[in-house]
């Protein structure tokens, strides 16, 4: 159920779903950029002062280092963790971090709970003939904005239960 108050969502399988997915495909893959106001030493680097630095978040939410198989899509590491997206937890930062980061994230997060939950909701979901989730094309489109090389091709059935609600009206 979806209530107004973030931490009570009482939807943790969805919500790790969310992160997850956010985690292999986040939207702006290397944020927006920074510019180093001033002559900077981090990790062994230096980074002199008008830097543009961008942040590959995507790199980030595949890195070995922070992820258990990394490239596997496994909602339930999300389950009895509290890593979320924040701004607070590194490794995941799908709305980036820090004073520039995302206004809407609140917003953004509730319409993607929103949209997924009614579209499970109110159909049945399949991949086309012959395809199974190891074979669909995953490849993704590069840009400021992520998206995918092939558009999802699913094959959507009203759910029997929608159909009664729907013959009812
Ligand atoms: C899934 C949905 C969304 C994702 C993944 C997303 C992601 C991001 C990212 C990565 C940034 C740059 C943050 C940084 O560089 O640290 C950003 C900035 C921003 N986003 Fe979003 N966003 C989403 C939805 C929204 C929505 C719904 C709104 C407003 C209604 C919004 C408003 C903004 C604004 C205003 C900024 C610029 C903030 C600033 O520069 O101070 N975003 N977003």
């Amino acid at each position: 159920m979806l209530s107004n108050c973030s931490s009570c969502y009482q939807i943790p399988y969805l919500q790790a779903v969310v992160k997850e997915t956010l985690r292999l495909h986040p939207p702006v893959p290397l944020l927006v950029p920074r510019r180093c106001i001033e002559d900077t030493e981090y990790m062994g680097y230096s980074i002199p002062m008008d830097t543009q630095v961008l942040v590959n978040v995507w790199a980030i939410g595949r890195d070995p280092a922070s992820w258990e198989e990394p490239f596997s899509f496994k909602p339930d590491r999300f389950l009895n963790s509290n890593i979320d997206y924040k701004g607070h937890h590194y490794q995941l930062l799908p709305f980036g971090a820090g004073r520039r980061m995302c206004a809407g994230v609140m917003l953004g997060q509730r319409m993607l709970y929103l949209s997924i939950a009614s579209l499970v909701h109110t159909f049945e979901w399949a991949l086309e003939d012959g395809v199974t989730p190891e074979t669909m094309d995953m490849r993704e489109m590069f840009g400021v904005a992520l998206r995918k090389a092939e558009p999802l091709k699913a094959v959507l059935k009203l759910k029997a239960a929608q159909k009664d609600q729907d013959n009812a009206m």
